[in-house]
Protein backbone atom coordinates (compact mmCIF):
# COMPACT_ATOMS: atom_id res chain seq x y z
CA UNK A 1 0.00 0.00 0.00
CA UNK A 2 2.95 2.17 1.14
CA UNK A 3 4.63 1.06 -1.73
CA UNK A 4 1.39 2.11 -3.95
CA UNK A 5 0.90 5.19 -2.44
CA UNK A 6 4.68 6.06 -2.65
CA UNK A 7 4.66 5.11 -5.91
CA UNK A 8 1.10 7.01 -6.80
CA UNK A 9 2.50 10.44 -4.95
CA UNK A 10 6.23 9.93 -7.08
CA UNK A 11 4.08 9.47 -10.16
CA UNK A 12 2.33 12.50 -9.31
CA UNK A 13 5.08 14.42 -8.92
CA UNK A 14 7.03 13.13 -11.72
CA UNK A 15 3.74 14.08 -13.87
CA UNK A 16 3.24 17.37 -12.42
CA UNK A 17 7.12 18.18 -12.59
CA UNK A 18 6.59 17.47 -16.47
CA UNK A 19 3.74 19.82 -16.74
CA UNK A 20 5.35 22.17 -14.59
CA UNK A 21 8.36 22.14 -17.90
CA UNK A 22 5.83 21.83 -20.89
CA UNK A 23 3.86 25.12 -19.31
CA UNK A 24 7.33 27.11 -18.90
CA UNK A 25 8.35 26.13 -22.15
CA UNK A 26 4.96 27.14 -23.21
CA UNK A 27 4.99 30.47 -21.78
CA UNK A 28 8.98 31.06 -22.70
CA UNK A 29 7.78 30.23 -26.36
CA UNK A 30 5.17 32.65 -26.36
CA UNK A 31 7.52 35.06 -24.23
CA UNK A 32 9.58 35.20 -26.81
CA UNK A 33 7.41 35.18 -29.65
CA UNK A 34 5.67 38.46 -28.51
CA UNK A 35 8.77 40.07 -27.55
CA UNK A 36 9.87 39.48 -31.36
CA UNK A 37 6.97 40.55 -32.95
CA UNK A 38 7.03 43.63 -34.63
CA UNK A 39 5.02 46.79 -33.16
CA UNK A 40 3.14 48.71 -35.33
CA UNK A 41 4.68 51.78 -35.80
CA UNK A 42 3.41 54.19 -33.25
CA UNK A 43 0.89 56.41 -33.82
CA UNK A 44 1.72 60.31 -35.13
CA UNK A 45 2.08 62.33 -32.44
CA UNK A 46 0.49 64.73 -35.04
CA UNK A 47 -2.17 64.17 -37.06
CA UNK A 48 -2.33 66.54 -39.98
CA UNK A 49 -5.32 66.02 -42.12
CA UNK A 50 -5.51 69.69 -43.13
CA UNK A 51 -3.69 70.90 -45.85
CA UNK A 52 -3.03 74.14 -43.96
CA UNK A 53 -1.54 72.25 -40.72
CA UNK A 54 0.69 70.98 -42.95
CA UNK A 55 1.70 74.26 -44.61
CA UNK A 56 2.24 76.05 -41.67
CA UNK A 57 4.14 73.20 -40.16
CA UNK A 58 6.74 73.92 -42.54
CA UNK A 59 6.37 77.59 -43.04
CA UNK A 60 6.35 78.63 -39.76
CA UNK A 61 8.46 80.47 -37.86
CA UNK A 62 10.50 77.12 -37.01
CA UNK A 63 11.82 75.29 -40.18
CA UNK A 64 10.86 71.71 -40.29
CA UNK A 65 14.16 69.63 -38.83
CA UNK A 66 13.70 71.83 -36.24
CA UNK A 67 10.06 70.92 -34.92
CA UNK A 68 10.67 67.48 -35.78
CA UNK A 69 14.04 67.18 -33.69
CA UNK A 70 11.61 68.99 -30.11
CA UNK A 71 8.88 66.79 -31.30
CA UNK A 72 11.38 63.86 -31.18
CA UNK A 73 12.22 64.73 -27.67
CA UNK A 74 8.99 63.96 -26.69
CA UNK A 75 8.02 60.33 -28.57
CA UNK A 76 11.25 59.20 -29.32
CA UNK A 77 13.49 58.57 -32.18
CA UNK A 78 11.11 56.98 -34.54
CA UNK A 79 7.95 59.07 -35.16
CA UNK A 80 5.31 58.26 -37.62
CA UNK A 81 3.67 61.34 -39.05
CA UNK A 82 0.26 61.06 -41.25
CA UNK A 83 0.76 63.22 -43.84
CA UNK A 84 -2.34 63.40 -45.59
CA UNK A 85 -2.03 60.05 -47.39
CA UNK A 86 1.32 59.29 -47.20
CA UNK A 87 2.87 57.34 -44.43
CA UNK A 88 5.84 58.91 -42.95
CA UNK A 89 8.31 58.07 -40.35
CA UNK A 90 11.19 60.37 -39.08
CA UNK A 91 14.45 59.00 -37.81
CA UNK A 92 16.21 61.44 -35.35
CA UNK A 93 19.29 58.97 -34.01
CA UNK A 94 22.17 56.84 -35.46
CA UNK A 95 21.53 53.60 -34.48
CA UNK A 96 18.63 53.62 -36.62
CA UNK A 97 19.59 55.73 -39.30
CA UNK A 98 22.37 52.86 -39.63
CA UNK A 99 19.54 50.20 -39.79
CA UNK A 100 18.13 52.61 -42.59
CA UNK A 101 21.55 53.04 -44.64
CA UNK A 102 23.12 50.24 -43.70
CA UNK A 103 21.49 46.79 -42.43
CA UNK A 104 17.95 47.77 -44.88
CA UNK A 105 20.12 49.79 -47.35
CA UNK A 106 18.82 47.70 -50.00
CA UNK A 107 14.94 48.10 -49.05
CA UNK A 108 15.52 52.00 -48.44
CA UNK A 109 16.61 52.88 -51.87
CA UNK A 110 13.83 54.22 -53.75
CA UNK A 111 12.65 57.82 -53.72
CA UNK A 112 9.07 58.34 -53.35
CA UNK A 113 7.59 59.76 -56.75
CA UNK A 114 6.52 63.55 -55.85
CA UNK A 115 4.58 65.31 -58.00
CA UNK A 116 7.90 67.08 -58.89
CA UNK A 117 10.05 64.62 -58.88
CA UNK A 118 8.28 62.53 -61.64
CA UNK A 119 7.58 65.76 -63.80
CA UNK A 120 11.13 67.40 -63.59
CA UNK A 121 12.82 63.52 -64.00
CA UNK A 122 10.75 62.50 -66.98
CA UNK A 123 8.67 59.54 -64.88
CA UNK A 124 11.93 59.04 -62.76
CA UNK A 125 14.84 58.66 -65.47
CA UNK A 126 17.30 61.14 -63.29
CA UNK A 127 20.12 59.94 -60.74
CA UNK A 128 18.73 61.56 -58.13
CA UNK A 129 15.18 60.56 -58.61
CA UNK A 130 14.67 57.40 -60.14
CA UNK A 131 13.69 54.19 -57.81
CA UNK A 132 16.38 51.91 -57.22
CA UNK A 133 17.27 49.36 -59.72
CA UNK A 134 18.68 48.65 -63.67
CA UNK A 135 18.07 52.01 -64.43
CA UNK A 136 19.79 54.25 -61.27
CA UNK A 137 22.36 51.40 -61.74
CA UNK A 138 23.20 52.55 -64.89
CA UNK A 139 22.97 56.42 -63.97
CA UNK A 140 24.84 55.46 -61.25
CA UNK A 141 27.90 53.86 -62.61
CA UNK A 142 28.12 56.78 -65.54
CA UNK A 143 27.67 59.21 -63.09
CA UNK A 144 30.65 57.72 -60.60
CA UNK A 145 33.20 56.98 -63.68
CA UNK A 146 32.35 59.39 -65.99
CA UNK A 147 30.98 62.82 -64.06
CA UNK A 148 32.11 62.70 -60.86
CA UNK A 149 35.47 60.56 -60.61
CA UNK A 150 38.18 62.45 -58.95
CA UNK A 151 40.41 62.43 -62.15
CA UNK A 152 36.97 64.34 -63.77
CA UNK A 153 36.91 66.39 -60.84
CA UNK A 154 40.44 67.49 -60.90
CA UNK A 155 40.51 67.67 -64.88
CA UNK A 156 37.88 70.93 -63.60
CA UNK A 157 40.55 72.59 -61.40
CA UNK A 158 41.13 75.40 -64.31
CA UNK A 159 36.76 76.09 -63.73
CA UNK A 160 37.45 76.62 -59.71
CA UNK A 161 40.18 79.03 -60.12
CA UNK A 162 38.67 80.83 -62.66
CA UNK A 163 35.78 81.68 -60.80
CA UNK A 164 37.18 81.94 -57.73
CA UNK A 165 39.77 84.34 -59.10
CA UNK A 166 36.71 86.24 -60.63
CA UNK A 167 35.03 86.31 -57.21
CA UNK A 168 37.93 87.58 -55.50
CA UNK A 169 38.43 90.57 -58.07
CA UNK A 170 34.40 91.10 -57.74
CA UNK A 171 34.74 91.09 -54.13
CA UNK A 172 37.70 93.98 -54.21
CA UNK A 173 35.63 95.78 -56.23
CA UNK A 174 32.83 96.41 -53.77
CA UNK A 175 35.77 97.11 -51.37
CA UNK A 176 36.28 100.57 -53.27
CA UNK A 177 32.75 101.26 -53.76
CA UNK A 178 31.19 103.41 -52.74
CA UNK A 179 28.62 100.97 -50.48
CA UNK A 180 31.79 98.72 -49.21
CA UNK A 181 29.61 95.49 -48.39
CA UNK A 182 29.35 92.32 -49.86
CA UNK A 183 26.32 90.37 -50.61
CA UNK A 184 27.99 87.24 -49.79
CA UNK A 185 25.05 84.97 -50.04
CA UNK A 186 24.22 85.87 -53.68
CA UNK A 187 28.01 85.71 -54.34
CA UNK A 188 28.85 82.31 -53.27
CA UNK A 189 25.16 81.17 -55.41
CA UNK A 190 26.28 82.54 -58.28
CA UNK A 191 30.00 81.28 -57.36
CA UNK A 192 28.53 77.64 -57.75
CA UNK A 193 26.00 78.38 -60.72
CA UNK A 194 29.21 79.40 -63.22
CA UNK A 195 31.44 76.67 -62.06
CA UNK A 196 28.53 74.05 -62.62
CA UNK A 197 27.54 75.87 -65.88
CA UNK A 198 31.53 75.45 -66.70
CA UNK A 199 31.67 71.97 -65.94
CA UNK A 200 28.13 71.29 -67.35
CA UNK A 201 28.43 73.31 -70.71
CA UNK A 202 31.89 74.99 -70.84
CA UNK A 203 29.47 78.25 -69.99
CA UNK A 204 29.23 80.78 -67.28
CA UNK A 205 26.17 82.79 -66.83
CA UNK A 206 27.15 86.11 -65.02
CA UNK A 207 28.46 89.23 -67.05
CA UNK A 208 31.77 88.72 -68.17
CA UNK A 209 34.64 89.09 -65.48
CA UNK A 210 31.91 88.99 -62.94
CA UNK A 211 30.38 87.44 -60.23
CA UNK A 212 26.71 88.46 -60.19
CA UNK A 213 23.24 86.90 -61.02
CA UNK A 214 21.90 86.49 -64.31
CA UNK A 215 18.39 85.15 -65.65
CA UNK A 216 20.08 81.49 -65.20
CA UNK A 217 20.21 81.79 -61.96
CA UNK A 218 16.94 82.68 -61.50
CA UNK A 219 15.57 79.63 -63.15
CA UNK A 220 17.57 77.24 -60.76
CA UNK A 221 16.50 79.29 -57.79
CA UNK A 222 13.02 78.56 -59.04
CA UNK A 223 13.48 74.93 -59.39
CA UNK A 224 14.76 74.49 -56.20
CA UNK A 225 12.10 76.43 -54.88
CA UNK A 226 9.63 74.10 -56.56
CA UNK A 227 11.26 70.70 -55.01
CA UNK A 228 10.73 72.17 -51.57
CA UNK A 229 6.95 73.44 -52.53
CA UNK A 230 4.02 72.07 -51.19
CA UNK A 231 1.58 69.54 -54.09
CA UNK A 232 -1.35 68.45 -52.64
CA UNK A 233 -1.49 66.05 -54.99
CA UNK A 234 1.52 63.80 -52.98
CA UNK A 235 -0.26 63.63 -49.88
CA UNK A 236 -4.19 63.43 -51.56
CA UNK A 237 -3.73 61.81 -54.49
CA UNK A 238 -7.24 62.14 -55.13
CA UNK A 239 -7.20 65.63 -54.67
CA UNK A 240 -4.68 66.67 -57.19
CA UNK A 241 -6.87 69.12 -59.34
CA UNK A 242 -6.49 71.37 -56.50
CA UNK A 243 -3.14 71.62 -57.94
CA UNK A 244 -4.93 73.21 -60.73
CA UNK A 245 -6.94 75.41 -58.73
CA UNK A 246 -3.74 76.86 -56.73
CA UNK A 247 -1.67 77.64 -59.86
CA UNK A 248 1.25 75.07 -58.67
CA UNK A 249 0.60 72.94 -61.41
CA UNK A 250 0.95 76.11 -64.06
CA UNK A 251 3.53 77.32 -62.44
CA UNK A 252 5.39 74.14 -62.50
CA UNK A 253 4.39 73.57 -66.06
CA UNK A 254 6.04 76.95 -67.24
CA UNK A 255 9.18 76.50 -65.38
CA UNK A 256 9.95 72.78 -66.41
CA UNK A 257 9.48 74.42 -70.14
CA UNK A 258 11.50 76.84 -69.79
CA UNK A 259 14.11 74.44 -68.25
CA UNK A 260 13.48 71.89 -71.44
CA UNK A 261 14.11 74.89 -74.10
CA UNK A 262 17.51 76.14 -72.15
CA UNK A 263 18.56 72.33 -72.07
CA UNK A 264 17.75 71.78 -75.70
CA UNK A 265 20.02 74.69 -76.63
CA UNK A 266 22.43 74.31 -75.10
CA UNK A 267 22.31 70.66 -76.28
CA UNK A 268 21.76 71.69 -79.71
CA UNK A 269 24.90 74.05 -79.60
CA UNK A 270 27.12 70.99 -78.64
CA UNK A 271 26.38 68.63 -81.14
CA UNK A 272 26.49 71.47 -83.68
CA UNK A 273 30.15 72.77 -82.23
CA UNK A 274 31.34 69.08 -81.63
CA UNK A 275 30.39 67.73 -85.04
CA UNK A 276 32.73 70.98 -86.46
CA UNK A 277 35.24 72.22 -84.38
CA UNK A 278 36.34 69.42 -81.35
CA UNK A 279 38.83 71.75 -80.14
CA UNK A 280 36.46 74.62 -79.03
CA UNK A 281 36.90 74.09 -75.55
CA UNK A 282 37.74 71.67 -73.02
CA UNK A 283 35.30 68.30 -72.65
CA UNK A 284 32.63 69.34 -70.48
CA UNK A 285 29.93 66.97 -69.21
CA UNK A 286 27.38 67.52 -72.32
CA UNK A 287 30.54 66.57 -74.45
CA UNK A 288 31.12 63.09 -72.13
CA UNK A 289 27.27 62.38 -72.20
CA UNK A 290 26.90 63.30 -76.39
CA UNK A 291 29.84 60.51 -76.66
CA UNK A 292 28.12 58.22 -74.58
CA UNK A 293 25.40 58.33 -76.58
CA UNK A 294 27.19 58.08 -79.80
CA UNK A 295 29.88 55.70 -78.42
CA UNK A 296 29.03 54.26 -75.11
CA UNK A 297 31.91 51.89 -74.16
CA UNK A 298 29.53 51.03 -70.38
CA UNK A 299 27.15 48.38 -72.04
CA UNK A 300 24.49 50.84 -72.10
CA UNK A 301 23.39 53.61 -73.94
CA UNK A 302 21.43 56.92 -72.82
CA UNK A 303 18.96 59.28 -74.55
CA UNK A 304 18.71 62.60 -75.26
CA UNK A 305 15.69 63.04 -72.57
CA UNK A 306 18.59 61.17 -70.23
CA UNK A 307 21.25 63.67 -70.73
CA UNK A 308 18.44 66.89 -69.57
CA UNK A 309 17.79 64.79 -66.27
CA UNK A 310 21.44 64.80 -65.52
CA UNK A 311 22.14 68.05 -65.77
CA UNK A 312 18.63 68.73 -64.05
CA UNK A 313 20.15 66.75 -61.01
CA UNK A 314 23.66 68.46 -60.79
CA UNK A 315 22.17 71.90 -61.19
CA UNK A 316 19.24 70.95 -58.68
CA UNK A 317 21.40 68.93 -56.28
CA UNK A 318 25.14 71.19 -57.12
CA UNK A 319 24.55 74.61 -56.46
CA UNK A 320 22.72 75.88 -53.87
CA UNK A 321 23.43 72.87 -51.60
CA UNK A 322 27.45 73.93 -51.98
CA UNK A 323 26.75 77.76 -52.06
CA UNK A 324 25.02 77.54 -48.55
CA UNK A 325 27.27 75.75 -47.16
CA UNK A 326 29.78 79.03 -48.11
CA UNK A 327 27.39 80.86 -46.51
CA UNK A 328 27.11 79.04 -43.03
CA UNK A 329 30.58 78.86 -42.65
CA UNK A 330 31.24 82.65 -42.93
CA UNK A 331 28.42 83.41 -40.84
CA UNK A 332 30.13 81.08 -38.31
CA UNK A 333 33.16 82.35 -38.84
CA UNK A 334 31.98 85.89 -38.11
CA UNK A 335 30.14 85.31 -35.31
CA UNK A 336 33.48 83.47 -33.61
CA UNK A 337 36.51 85.89 -33.92
CA UNK A 338 38.79 83.45 -31.96
CA UNK A 339 37.56 80.89 -35.06
CA UNK A 340 38.49 83.25 -37.97
CA UNK A 341 41.61 84.48 -36.51
CA UNK A 342 42.95 80.89 -36.23
CA UNK A 343 41.65 79.92 -39.86
CA UNK A 344 43.11 82.81 -41.87
CA UNK A 345 46.56 82.23 -39.89
CA UNK A 346 46.36 79.08 -40.78
CA UNK A 347 45.73 79.99 -44.50
CA UNK A 348 48.51 82.84 -45.05
CA UNK A 349 51.31 80.76 -43.16
CA UNK A 350 50.72 77.69 -45.20
CA UNK A 351 50.38 79.66 -48.64
CA UNK A 352 52.93 82.33 -47.60
CA UNK A 353 53.62 85.76 -50.20
CA UNK A 354 52.47 82.92 -53.11
CA UNK A 355 49.77 85.71 -53.92
CA UNK A 356 46.69 83.19 -53.73
CA UNK A 357 45.62 79.47 -52.36
CA UNK A 358 45.97 76.67 -55.22
CA UNK A 359 44.46 72.99 -54.72
CA UNK A 360 47.68 71.97 -54.20
CA UNK A 361 47.63 73.68 -50.72
CA UNK A 362 44.19 72.68 -49.82
CA UNK A 363 45.62 69.12 -48.11
CA UNK A 364 47.55 71.22 -45.79
CA UNK A 365 44.59 73.16 -44.19
CA UNK A 366 43.66 70.99 -41.65
CA UNK A 367 42.20 73.52 -39.45
CA UNK A 368 39.93 75.01 -42.48
CA UNK A 369 38.78 71.29 -42.72
CA UNK A 370 37.25 70.99 -39.10
CA UNK A 371 35.67 74.47 -39.66
CA UNK A 372 33.90 72.71 -42.71
CA UNK A 373 32.84 69.59 -40.60
CA UNK A 374 31.93 71.63 -37.62
CA UNK A 375 29.50 73.43 -40.05
CA UNK A 376 28.25 70.17 -41.81
CA UNK A 377 27.29 69.42 -37.97
CA UNK A 378 25.62 72.34 -37.15
CA UNK A 379 24.22 73.47 -40.41
CA UNK A 380 23.64 70.77 -42.95
CA UNK A 381 22.30 72.22 -46.15
CA UNK A 382 19.82 69.34 -46.24
CA UNK A 383 18.63 68.84 -43.04
CA UNK A 384 16.40 66.33 -43.69
CA UNK A 385 18.10 64.46 -45.39
CA UNK A 386 16.47 63.18 -49.21
CA UNK A 387 13.67 61.10 -48.54
CA UNK A 388 14.00 57.19 -49.12
CA UNK A 389 10.97 55.07 -49.69
CA UNK A 390 10.48 51.44 -48.59
CA UNK A 391 10.69 49.03 -51.55
CA UNK A 392 9.07 46.44 -49.08
CA UNK A 393 7.55 45.68 -45.68
CA UNK A 394 10.57 45.78 -43.04
CA UNK A 395 11.25 46.15 -39.42
CA UNK A 396 13.07 49.37 -38.05
CA UNK A 397 13.48 49.35 -34.64
CA UNK A 398 11.26 46.89 -33.77
CA UNK A 399 7.89 48.44 -35.83
CA UNK A 400 6.56 47.48 -38.33
CA UNK A 401 7.27 49.75 -41.48
CA UNK A 402 4.85 48.62 -44.55
CA UNK A 403 5.97 48.91 -48.31
CA UNK A 404 5.87 52.42 -49.80
CA UNK A 405 6.68 54.66 -46.13
CA UNK A 406 8.51 57.51 -46.95
CA UNK A 407 11.82 57.68 -44.37
CA UNK A 408 13.54 60.60 -43.85
CA UNK A 409 16.34 61.00 -41.95
CA UNK A 410 16.81 64.32 -39.93
CA UNK A 411 20.86 64.78 -40.42
CA UNK A 412 19.78 68.01 -38.38
CA UNK A 413 18.73 66.75 -35.20
CA UNK A 414 21.48 63.80 -35.61
CA UNK A 415 24.49 66.94 -35.61
CA UNK A 416 22.75 68.43 -32.41
CA UNK A 417 22.13 65.54 -30.35
CA UNK A 418 23.77 66.00 -26.91
CA UNK A 419 23.98 62.55 -26.30
CA UNK A 420 26.48 62.22 -29.10
CA UNK A 421 28.05 65.79 -29.36
CA UNK A 422 29.51 67.40 -25.82
CA UNK A 423 27.96 71.10 -26.17
CA UNK A 424 26.03 70.53 -29.45
CA UNK A 425 24.89 74.28 -29.93
CA UNK A 426 28.43 75.35 -29.62
CA UNK A 427 30.34 76.24 -32.63
CA UNK A 428 33.92 74.29 -31.92
CA UNK A 429 35.48 72.72 -35.07
CA UNK A 430 38.80 71.36 -32.48
CA UNK A 431 36.06 68.56 -31.78
CA UNK A 432 37.01 67.06 -35.12
CA UNK A 433 40.81 67.34 -34.36
CA UNK A 434 41.84 63.66 -34.27
CA UNK A 435 38.76 62.48 -34.17
CA UNK A 436 37.92 59.39 -36.82
CA UNK A 437 34.44 60.61 -37.49
CA UNK A 438 33.86 62.18 -41.42
CA UNK A 439 30.84 62.88 -43.51
CA UNK A 440 31.28 60.26 -45.62
CA UNK A 441 28.80 57.78 -44.83
CA UNK A 442 30.01 55.71 -42.42
CA UNK A 443 29.46 57.56 -39.30
CA UNK A 444 25.69 58.01 -38.38
CA UNK A 445 25.82 60.66 -36.49
CA UNK A 446 27.46 63.02 -38.56
CA UNK A 447 25.92 62.60 -42.22
CA UNK A 448 25.48 65.59 -44.66
CA UNK A 449 25.71 64.13 -47.52
CA UNK A 450 23.74 60.89 -46.76
CA UNK A 451 24.90 57.81 -46.48
CA UNK A 452 24.48 54.05 -48.03
CA UNK A 453 24.61 53.41 -51.98
CA UNK A 454 22.18 56.72 -52.69
CA UNK A 455 25.00 58.79 -50.93
CA UNK A 456 26.08 61.98 -52.63
CA UNK A 457 28.36 61.21 -55.58
CA UNK A 458 29.35 64.76 -55.42
CA UNK A 459 30.97 65.22 -52.19
CA UNK A 460 34.30 65.23 -53.82
CA UNK A 461 33.53 67.92 -56.29
CA UNK A 462 31.77 70.12 -53.52
CA UNK A 463 34.45 69.63 -50.84
CA UNK A 464 37.13 71.16 -53.73
CA UNK A 465 34.88 73.93 -54.80
CA UNK A 466 33.89 74.86 -51.24
CA UNK A 467 37.55 74.71 -49.95
CA UNK A 468 39.09 76.81 -53.39
CA UNK A 469 36.78 79.81 -52.55
CA UNK A 470 36.80 79.55 -48.70
CA UNK A 471 40.60 79.45 -48.95
CA UNK A 472 40.91 82.32 -50.80
CA UNK A 473 38.55 84.92 -49.70
CA UNK A 474 40.16 84.00 -46.08
CA UNK A 475 43.77 84.66 -47.87
CA UNK A 476 42.95 87.86 -49.87
CA UNK A 477 41.01 89.46 -47.03
CA UNK A 478 40.01 90.70 -43.53
CA UNK A 479 36.47 90.22 -42.71
CA UNK A 480 34.49 92.32 -40.34
CA UNK A 481 29.89 92.92 -40.00
CA UNK A 482 29.25 96.36 -41.63
CA UNK A 483 28.93 99.27 -39.18
CA UNK A 484 28.74 98.84 -35.43
CA UNK A 485 26.86 95.21 -35.93
CA UNK A 486 28.32 92.69 -33.36
CA UNK A 487 28.06 88.99 -33.99
CA UNK A 488 25.09 88.08 -32.21
CA UNK A 489 22.79 90.63 -34.51
CA UNK A 490 23.90 87.83 -37.24
CA UNK A 491 20.29 86.45 -38.13
CA UNK A 492 20.71 82.56 -38.11
CA UNK A 493 17.95 81.86 -38.55
CA UNK A 494 16.94 79.09 -41.03
CA UNK A 495 13.90 78.87 -43.50
CA UNK A 496 12.28 75.23 -44.46
CA UNK A 497 12.90 74.06 -47.88
CA UNK A 498 14.33 71.60 -49.61
CA UNK A 499 17.71 72.84 -48.30
CA UNK A 500 18.19 74.61 -44.97
CA UNK A 501 18.54 78.49 -46.17
CA UNK A 502 19.85 81.21 -44.04
CA UNK A 503 16.64 83.52 -43.85
CA UNK A 504 18.05 86.98 -44.18
CA UNK A 505 21.35 87.20 -46.83
CA UNK A 506 25.25 87.14 -45.27
CA UNK A 507 26.24 90.95 -46.04
CA UNK A 508 29.85 91.32 -44.72
CA UNK A 509 32.67 94.16 -45.08
CA UNK A 510 35.64 93.17 -46.76
CA UNK A 511 39.54 94.86 -46.37
CA UNK A 512 41.86 93.38 -48.94
CA UNK A 513 45.21 92.25 -47.27
C1 LIG B 1 27.58 70.73 -49.72
C2 LIG B 1 27.16 70.20 -50.84
C3 LIG B 1 26.23 69.01 -50.95
C4 LIG B 1 25.45 68.40 -50.00
C5 LIG B 1 25.31 68.76 -48.53
C6 LIG B 1 24.77 67.29 -50.65
C7 LIG B 1 23.89 66.43 -50.01
C8 LIG B 1 23.26 65.36 -50.63
C9 LIG B 1 22.37 64.44 -49.97
C10 LIG B 1 21.98 64.51 -48.50
C11 LIG B 1 21.95 63.55 -50.88
C12 LIG B 1 21.00 62.37 -50.63
C13 LIG B 1 21.83 61.15 -50.23
C14 LIG B 1 21.03 59.98 -49.73
O1 LIG B 1 19.87 59.78 -50.09
O2 LIG B 1 21.61 59.20 -48.94
C15 LIG B 1 22.56 63.89 -52.14
C16 LIG B 1 22.36 63.21 -53.31
C17 LIG B 1 22.88 63.61 -54.52
N1 LIG B 1 23.79 64.63 -54.73
FE1 LIG B 1 24.57 65.84 -53.34
N2 LIG B 1 25.14 67.26 -51.96
C18 LIG B 1 26.04 68.28 -52.20
C19 LIG B 1 26.68 68.58 -53.38
C20 LIG B 1 26.48 67.93 -54.56
C21 LIG B 1 27.16 68.25 -55.80
C22 LIG B 1 28.21 69.34 -55.98
C23 LIG B 1 26.64 67.40 -56.75
C24 LIG B 1 26.95 67.32 -58.22
C25 LIG B 1 27.25 68.33 -58.98
C26 LIG B 1 25.66 66.53 -56.09
C27 LIG B 1 24.93 65.55 -56.72
C28 LIG B 1 24.06 64.68 -56.08
C29 LIG B 1 23.29 63.66 -56.77
C30 LIG B 1 23.29 63.38 -58.28
C31 LIG B 1 22.56 62.98 -55.79
C32 LIG B 1 21.58 61.82 -55.98
C33 LIG B 1 22.25 60.49 -55.69
C34 LIG B 1 21.31 59.31 -55.81
O3 LIG B 1 20.11 59.44 -55.56
O4 LIG B 1 21.80 58.22 -56.15
N3 LIG B 1 25.61 66.88 -54.77
N4 LIG B 1 23.37 64.99 -51.95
Amino acid sequence: MDLFFSAKSSCLSYSSCLLLIISTIIYMFIKSRSSSKPRKLPPGPIKLPFIGNLHQLSEGPLPLHRILHHLAAKYGPVMHLNFGNTPTVIISSPEIAFEIYKTHDLVFSNRPATAIAKKFSRDGLSIAFCNYGEQWRQMRKLASLELFSMKRVNSFSWARKAETDILVQTIRNYCFSKKQTVNLSEMFLCLNNNIIGQLAFSKRFSSEGECNRSKHHDLITEIIHLFGAFFIEDFFPWLSWMDVITGMQAKSNAIFKKLDEFLEREISEHRLSSDGDNSRHEEDFVDVLLELQRNSNLGFTITRDQIKVILMDIFVAGTETSALLLEWVMSELIKNPRVIMKANDEVRKVVGNKGRVEEDDLKRLEYLGFVINETLRLHPPVGLLVPRESAEDCIISGYDVPKKTTVIVNAWALGRDPKIWENPDIFYPERFDGSPINYKGNHMQFIPFGAGRRVCPGIQLANATIMTALANILYHFNWKLPNAMSGEDIDMTEVSGFNNRKKSPLILMATPK
